[in-house]
């Protein structure tokens, strides 16, 4: 069924373009096929412009105007305002909404004042450190009294000489947070001319440091503003983020301190037409136990590229993998060779890998209209400048409603409209968004989550810091981590004497903490012709992501793992790219190892606690892009264990049994509960669900009733159990939402089904988790909110 969303009364109302291609695809669809199942006529946004505030340095203007601002949007000024009085801002708007200019025009205007001052500038991949270093060296080229600024990479592409250079030379350093931890920290006393004067820190897409990989930036950056400080500057952070829930928290807990926000957006867009599409479930094909699989997404993108650029519409379609974006493109090209030969050539793919001369290349292609049709990996997302499509195709949400709009927000800068279309993966949250629009099209619920207290990073961490400068003690209370010191000292890592706490002589943390790489051990991930190392991943997690046939995607390239060895912390694999993708079998034990939080609702508890996950990989599945699993391949994997926190909630039998729940029903109840709570918990927190395990059981030996957990993967956690503990209501809202929504009867790989379960999804009992779930609500919601 359709349902529209009411064109906002005020907004121009001209969706015209956008929906005549959206009706071109409803056309192009089998009569017994009905996917639509949202639209939302999005009404244009008029540009609200501000003056060039009178701080504003005259030379950075007209070099901006030079560049094509000629009038700054408001947001640009309210957050440059901000910073210029002092405030850590962060600028939360839209795609190519100019987040750049709120902070060039005061970092610029600074460095053109004082000839002394500094800055750096952050970025999570160097390619977009690489573009907005082109955009500022433009700017300072063209501006008269900042010739002495020297726009500089410091990355792992930079040469010896270079580097040398931009410790002398350069006033404005742009690189990214791996550097910052592994060189210019560890090294300070080289940097004090950059750190004695530094007065602003950028930290672009801020939103993407999240998980155990944002708890280290954070420390990282808590660390530079040690340094900082130790050298005599306080300098003040401009952070730029996609549309995230509750930014100005999330950049505060990401920088240690206070951090205003600037969330209106000035920029003007186009009026968007956006559909929600969810392809059929198949006749033909089925999953385990019979279930029911939809038609793959990518390959419903591949018919809408095709309608698109048949159309002349200049559409790019997003879709997860590489061989995903290439079987689309080729899917499109395969149908326009029916249809309309001619276009075949307009049809590209865009491979990942982050070069700038690709991306431009695309952009000139896509804008100039030599091609109108292009299939890209998500590798697209971050930092591209392209604006102005017709039409975005999103094959699968992307995982955040950040990302959906970073990907969506592409289409539609020109007046006359565009569309996005989101088409749902066979998976529980895609199936929520698309009969939620509200989830996706209204503020986000998901907010950044990160976990800086985690004991396992903060203890590198902090052996980092004390290595750059001795710890002081009133330091050691700030991060409240005396006992984790006391236990690195008594594994004679640090000491505790009466100024502070120093490292042993033979401590030298840095090259240990893998920033990306997760925690503790990490298995290095080889390919065994080249020695080439593609990565790395924790070492417990290895058997469940490099065991030996397995898949894996290394920047949308595919490798296969032939060999796994733990103990010596490699895995070999070769370049393949099977029709098939892996997911593992994994049965898991999970005890309680200290309750921390207990919120009792009548018959329901809800509790965070510390736990210890026991689990073995046993099986994988080698699964085709149409759902069909091919077969499953026994494993001999030891087991591995895994300190973390979970939330988990119980229900007494009592409950139970008023909702007709008879005992034989009750694991499958709980378990199809657990798996789509799983699969919902990435609307709340900014988690994949490969970040999280789940463990359900009728009667559990620690709490004494039937009992649901949803954990972090992480070893001491990543935030995001915490997140749905303080969300609980509106996570398992969504959750029984989701399984309602779907039309298969028994459950499927939309709501029920997981991709990992140990139990090969035995039993599932989809109309029983939707009973214990209403039953889980009722009683949250019977009972007043416990205090924030
Ligand atoms: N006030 C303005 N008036 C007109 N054009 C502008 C203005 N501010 C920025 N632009 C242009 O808008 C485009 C997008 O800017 P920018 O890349 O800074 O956006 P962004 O918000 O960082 O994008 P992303 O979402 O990709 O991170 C650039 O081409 C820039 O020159």
């Amino acid at each position: 069924m359709t349902r529209s969303i009411p064109i906002q009364p005020g907004g121009a109302t001209a969706p015209g373009y956008g929906q005549a291609l959206l009706d071109r695809l409803l056309a192009g669809t089998p009569s017994n096929e009905h996917p639509l199942t949202h639209t939302a006529a999005l009404p244009a946004r008029k540009a609200r412009h501000a003056r060039w505030p009178g701080w504003a340095a005259g030379s950075v203007v007209d070099a901006l105007r030079e560049q094509g601002v000629s009038e700054p949007w408001c947001h640009q000024i309210h957050a440059a305002d901000l910073a210029v009085a002092g405030n850590n801002v962060v600028v939360s708007t839209g795609t190519a909404s100019g987040k750049s200019v709120a902070y060039q025009l005061p970092v610029l205007t600074a460095l053109a004042s004082d000839p002394q001052a500094t800055a750096l500038y952050l970025s999570p991949t160097k390619a977009l450190g690489a573009d907005q270093l082109r955009a500022v060296t433009e700017l300072t080229g063209a501006t008269p009294g900042l010739s002495t600024v020297h726009p500089c990479a410091y990355d792992g592409d930079t040469s010896t000489e270079l580097r040398r250079w931009a410790r002398s030379h350069s006033r404005w350093i742009f690189t990214n947070p791996d550097m910052l931890h592994l060189a210019i920290l560890p090294g300070h006393a080289r940097w004090a001319r950059l750190l004695r004067r530094l007065r602003y820190v950028v930290i672009d897409e801020c939103h993407s440091y999240r998980g155990v990989f944002g708890s280290h930036v954070a420390l990282i950056i808590r660390r530079l503003r040690r340094l900082a400080n130790h050298y005599g500057a306080d300098p003040v952070f401009i952070l730029a983020s996609a549309t995230t829930a509750d930014p100005g928290t999330a950049a505060s807990r990401l920088i240690g301190a206070p951090c205003a926000e600037v969330t209106e957006d000035g920029s003007p867009h186009g009026p968007r037409t956006v559909a929600l599409w969810e392809p059929p479930l198949l006749r033909e094909v089925t999953g385990e136990h019979g279930a029911p699989v939809r038609r793959a997404a990518g390959t419903e993108a591949a018919r809408l590229l095709a309608d698109l650029v048949v159309e002349g519409a200049r559409t790019l379609a997003f879709v997860r993998s590489r061989h995903g974006a290439e079987l689309t493109a080729m899917g499109t090209r395969r149908l326009l060779a029916e249809s309309a030969p001619d276009l075949v050539d307009r049809v590209a793919t865009y491979r990942a890998g982050y070069l700038a001369e690709d991306r431009r290349d695309l952009e000139a292609a896509l804008s100039d209209g030599r091609l109108l049709g292009v299939a890209s990996t998500n590798a697209l997302e971050l930092g591209v400048d392209i604006a102005g499509l017709d039409a975005v195709v999103v094959a699968g949400f992307p995982g955040t409603v950040a990302s959906f709009w970073q990907q969506g927000g592409r289409a539609g800068r020109r007046g006359q409209g565009s569309l996005v279309v989101l088409v749902a993966r066979d998976d529980p949250l895609d199936t929520y968004l698309v009969h939620h629009p509200q989830a996706l099209l209204d503020r986000p619920v998901e907010a950044t989550v990160t976990d800086p207290a985690n004991p396992y990073v903060l203890g590198p961490q902090l052996l980092c810091a004390a290595s750059e400068l001795p710890l002081s003690h009133t330091e050691v209370d700030g991060f409240d981590a005396h006992d984790l010191l006391t236990d690195l000292a008594k594994q004679g890592l640090i000491r505790r004497r009466p100024h502070g706490w120093f490292v042993t002589p033979d401590t030298h943390p840095h090259a240990e903490v893998d920033i990306r790489g997760g925690i503790g051990n990490q298995v290095a991930i080889v390919e065994a012709d080249t020695g080439r190392m593609l990565g790395t991943v924790e070492a417990g997690r290895a058997p469940a992501t490099v065991h030996p046939g397995a898949v894996h995607l290394h920047q949308g390239e595919t490798f296969v793992v032939d060999e796994l060895h733990l103990d010596d912390g490699v895995a070999l694999v070769h370049a393949e790219d099977p029709e098939w993708s892996t997911s593992v079998r994994e049965v898991t034990d999970i005890r309680v190892v200290a309750v921390e939080e207990t919120r009792t609702y009548g018959p329901v508890t809800v509790q965070m606690a510390a736990v210890q996950v026991t689990g073995q990989v046993v099986a994988y599945l080698r699964r085709l892009p149409s759902g069909e699993v091919l077969d499953r391949i026994e494993l001999d994997m030891p087991a591995q264990t895994l300190p973390t926190r979970a939330v988990l909630y119980t229900v007494t039998p009592g409950l139970l049994d008023r909702i007709g729940l008879t005992p034989e029903r009750v694991p499958g109840a709980l378990h199809a509960a657990e798996h789509a709570a799983i699969g919902l918990l990435p609307l709340v927190a900014t988690c994949d669900r490969g970040d999280i395990g789940g463990v359900s059981t009728d009667l559990h030996a620690d709490t004494g009733l039937p009992t649901v957990f949803v954990y972090d993967g992480h070893p001491g956690g990543a935030g995001f159990a915490e997140r749905g503990f303080s969300r609980i209501t509106q996570w398992l809202t969504a959750t029984r939402d989701a399984v309602q929504a779907c039309e298969c009867i028994d459950g499927c790989p939309s709501c029920v089904h997981s991709p990992k379960c140990g139990n090969g999804n035995d039993p599932l009992d989809k109309a029983g988790a939707t009973a214990l779930l209403t039953a889980v609500l009722d009683a949250l919601g019977s009972q007043p909110p416990p205090p924030a």
